[in-house]
């Protein structure tokens, strides 16, 4: 499925057994009404009157084994709240979850050595223990042998340097630091799936390098199913080969991050250098009509040697623009640049 809509997305039923397979999630949370007035603190206690609000409805997908998935939605869209439902950590009002064939909900204790959850904003590391102690709590609650602990510590230590904190208590560390103590301690029991809400929030830009450079290597190398949470578009870009959009708890898009280029429509801007000049439209003609009147572009700039032009890829192939621009001068290189991404998801959430 590569559309944005409003409704809901039908699932696919993968032939063998998916990785991740969410089917009519839904999850509404009841809240008291807060009353106004004098007192109003006492008669809330004992008010009956509760709003209701849908954070996700009705969402299906299924994510195979060793894919990378990234989740994104503006705030309050309802990713955390899938991923709480995914992971078992909040039970949805309806709907079910399988992760790797097991109920989550129903299965707790097998479910957990399968799959290993991240959250930027909160550590499951303990606060006032050194890095390392908390591995052994960690490698105890799981069950993880010392060969087992001390051969994944010495990959994730070489891969995110946690040897600068290995004796530092949590709650001294840096916010890049945490992360990467985070990841690694999620990572511990050697999980086949890996969930993260907004990994690398806050983070600058070498500790974002350092994460998605370790994440890569957990799915590309060690074959690990990863659905990730971001509202860093590099993050997506640079990581996601599948991208899903959620929008007030619906999902409108799944598919690849180039098809979402595809269907927003921006333009693509094409710039090419030739090499003794060019013959052109008059100054001032902001517009180059194909010669065979197939298709025009627009100029976006100019200089003696260069002419960059706006095409709209779904429309026009490539191939075509070069075959055109080259009619008017002998091109010596030519530059592409996609659509920003960021503007992309500008447009898509609306
Ligand atoms: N425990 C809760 N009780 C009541 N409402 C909640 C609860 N948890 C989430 N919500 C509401 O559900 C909606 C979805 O929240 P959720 O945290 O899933 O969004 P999100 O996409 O992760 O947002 P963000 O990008 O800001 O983290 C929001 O309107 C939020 O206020």
């Amino acid at each position: 499925m590569e559309t944005i809509s409003s409704r809901a997305v039908p699932t696919v039923q993968a032939e063998r057994e998916a990785a991740i397979e969410a089917v009519g999630l839904c999850k509404s949370f009841k809240t008291p009404v807060v009353a106004q007035g004098r007192f109003s603190g006492i008669r809330s206690l004992f008010s009956r009157e509760y709003t209701t609000k849908e954070a996700v409805r009705d969402i299906g997908f299924t994510v195979e084994k060793g894919d990378f998935v990234g989740y994104i939605g503006p705030n309050g869209a309802g990713k955390s709240t899938t991923i709480k439902m995914l992971t078992g950590i909040l039970h949805p009002s309806s709907g079910s979850v399988r992760l790797a064939g097991i109920d989550p909900h129903r299965d707790r204790l097998r479910c957990a050595s399968r799959l290993g959850v991240v959250f930027g904003q909160r550590s499951q590391l303990w606060w006032d223990l050194p890095v390392k102690d908390s591995y052994d709590i960690l490698a105890h609650m799981y069950g993880v042998c010392d060969a087992d602990k001390a051969k994944r510590l010495g990959e994730f230590a070489e891969l995110l340097d946690l040897d600068e904190f290995w004796d530092t208590p949590v709650r001294k560390l840096s916010l890049g630091q945490r992360m990467r103590a985070d990841i690694a301690a999620a990572m511990l029991h050697d999980p086949e799936l890996l969930f993260l809400d907004e990994p690398t929030i806050g983070l600058d830009v070498n500790a974002k390098r350092n994460i998605r450079g370790f994440l890569k290597v957990l799915n590309e190398e060690f074959g690990k199913t990863i659905l990730l949470t971001t509202h860093d578009m590099d993050d997506i870009e640079q990581l996601c080969r599948r991208v899903m959009v959620i929008g007030g708890g619906r999902l409108t898009y799944d598919g690849t991050v180039e098809g979402l280029r595809r269907e927003i429509g921006l333009p693509t801007e094409i710039k090419v250098t030739y090499r003794a000049g060019y013959v052109l439209p008059r100054q001032g003609d902001d517009l180059i009509i194909a010669a065979d009147s197939s298709f025009a572009m627009r100029i976006v700039s100019r200089t003696e040697s260069t002419l960059t032009v706006e095409v709209n890829r779904q429309d026009v192939r490539t191939m075509d623009v070069l075959r055109e621009l080259g009619q008017r001068g002998e091109i010596e290189d030519v530059e592409m640049r996609e659509p920003d991404f960021e503007e992309i998801i500008r447009r898509v959430y609306g």
